[in-house]
């Protein structure tokens, strides 16, 4: 029960009981860890999974006689407070985000606190061990007691891509034991999950075909509709969230992402997990781990980052052996998708829904008026950032993007291309690009955290240069107050002013906004 090891399970399976109970049964089972002193950490990718963690943790030792503390440190929330709950607490056990631990354990006096560490955990392993996290983790393992003192490690996901074989000997030792419940030809995901695609034209298509299959799948589940929509960026998300609580009000919609305060996550969250409906407008905050009961549906709208991505999304459905669906919806560039990834079940979506889409389009367009135009500007450039990541993939170059990006801007009812600050367009690399609206976007005191929020005058830099573009939306409404980092995955507040590239799954990354 004490040893290393290296576990893969699918996704809703139970992994997180599997990895707590064993580490709880060793603490109960040896020489008792000091009062104040960590005995098991867990690392989780993302702050609404450590979270999850502790309520599970706390829930197994609520029956023990001698009650364990869990205790949690990530970002997003007070770290004087919680700093203090931890210092004078005794947090036997701690569920951790990689970028707030590393700033308690910058102290010398919160690294004393681990010194008698008896077992870590990584969930979601291989994205902790991607590049996106691993240089915080080599920090933590820098900081934490040796190996050589015996603790255990752990390392669980549903996923265990080849590569991450060279990784886990930073924490676990060698002749770990690796313990599978997938066959190595076995697809990923579960098997009893039907899984479509849906390929549209262009991404001008993407709203209308949208709300045509969320209607057609509706049908699946009239009383307890419970569907999560995942979307590439944060403000995609909020995009996504915006137009389909006009669309369809006859459903309550939630919207999660990195772009809203950790207070508005963790009851979002809360009342998801509690929902017996409802459609959950998210980005990969909860892609991986997060355990939503009766998720009938999950939706994947545009790219996911990998394919492992596209397992863990689909695996928030079909969970503890319930029924589940998935469906991605993809443009004609983005299909390379199913194509490169085989081992995914992914099969045509059996009924047509082109029809119906464009009956729906009247309504998309109708909806789209009331969106803020500041929502859609900035969802405009999270997509040209994201998408230029795959361009080699789309067979795109940029100023093929920017056409792309401008369809996607045309299908959200903009009059034109929304302006981009140039200093932006000079950090994508794209300066010159046709097609752009280049301009000069007035920041605004818009402290991060809050979705959407007012903006400052944009005004266009050079009336030729621009394809007929405006600082002033329709209705008043200002262009982005502020300049978003489009791509660059700087961390929130959990990264104390290093710049981390955004970590694989897109998880606790998202674009940081820059004040000017
Ligand atoms: N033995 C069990 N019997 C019934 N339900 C269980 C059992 N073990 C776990 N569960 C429930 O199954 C659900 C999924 O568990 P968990 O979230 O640990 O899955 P997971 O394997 O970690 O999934 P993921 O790969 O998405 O992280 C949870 O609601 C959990 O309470």
């Amino acid at each position: 029960m004490h040893s290393d090891c290296l576990v893969q399970a699918k996704t809703g399976t139970g992994k997180t009981i599997a990895f707590l109970l064993p580490a709880l049964q060793y603490l109960l089972t040896t020489q008792d860890v000091p009062h104040g002193q960590v005995g098991i950490l867990i690392l989780s990718p993302t702050r609404e999974l450590a979270l999850q963690i502790a309520k599970e943790c706390d829930q197994l030792t609520a029956q023990l006689p001698k009650r364990f503390e869990c205790h949690t440190a990530f970002g997003g929330t007070s770290r004087a407070t919680n700093l203090n709950k931890f210092m004078h607490g005794n947090p036997t056990i701690l569920a951790a985000t990689p970028g707030r631990l590393n700033d308690y354990l910058s102290e010398e006096p919160i690294r004393e606190k681990f010194k008698d560490m008896r077992t870590l955990i990584l969930d979601e392993a291989d994205t902790m061990l991607e590049q996106g996290f691993l240089i915080a983790i080599n920090e933590i393992l820098k900081r934490l007691p040796p190996k050589s003192m015996g603790w255990q490690g752990m390392c669980f996901s549903a996923t265990m891509p080849e590569k991450i074989r060279g990784v886990v000997s930073k924490v676990l030792k060698a002749g770990y034991s690796h313990i599978t419940t997938v066959e190595a030809n076995e697809t990923p995901t579960i098997e009893k999950v039907p899984q479509y695609s849906i390929v549209v034209t262009s991404v001008k298509d993407t709203f209308t075909a949208l709300l045509a299959l969320i209607q057609a799948e509706q049908k699946h589940d009239p009383t307890g509709f419970k569907a999560i929509i995942f979307g590439t960026t944060a403000n995609g998300v909020a995009l996504l969230a915006a137009l389909f609580t006009t669309l369809l009000p006859g459903h309550k919609t939630y919207e999660l992402h990195s772009r809203l305060s950790q207070n508005a996550r963790t009851r979002t969250t809360d009342a998801f997990k509690a929902a017996s409906s409802g459609l959950m407008f998210a980005s990969d905050v909860i892609g991986r781990g997060m355990d939503f009961p009766n998720v009938g549906l999950v939706i994947q709208v545009g790219l996911p980052s990998s394919g492992e991505q596209y397992v863990h999304r689909v695996g928030r459905t079909a969970r503890a052996g319930n029924d589940g669906r998935a469906v991605i919806l993809l443009t004609q560039a983005e299909s390379y998708f199913t194509k490169v990834n085989p081992q995914l079940p992914i099969r045509p979506y059996p009924i047509s829904i082109a029809v119906s889409a464009s009956t729906t389009a009247p309504a998309v367009a109708a909806a789209f008026a009331n969106v803020d135009e500041t929502v859609k500007a900035k969802a405009y450039q999270a997509y040209l950032g994201f998408n230029k990541t795959f361009c080699r993939n789309l067979r795109i170059d940029t100023a093929g993007l920017v056409q792309m990006a401008n369809e996607f801007a045309d299908a959200m009812g903009c009059p034109e291309p929304p302006v981009i600050d140039k200093r932006v367009v000079g950090k994508m690399g794209m300066k010159g690009v046709r097609g752009l609206n280049v301009g000069t976007v007035a920041s605004q005191a818009n402290p991060p955290g809050r979705g959407g929020g007012g903006g400052g005058e944009a005004r266009r830099a050079n009336p030729r240069q621009q394809a007929n573009g405006h600082g002033t939306a329709k209705g008043g409404a200002k262009a982005p107050a502020t300049k978003e980092q489009i791509g660059s995955g700087n961390t929130t507040s959990n990264n104390r002013g290093g710049r981390r590239k955004r970590p694989a799954g897109g998880l606790d990354g998202g674009e940081r906004v820059v004040k000017r």
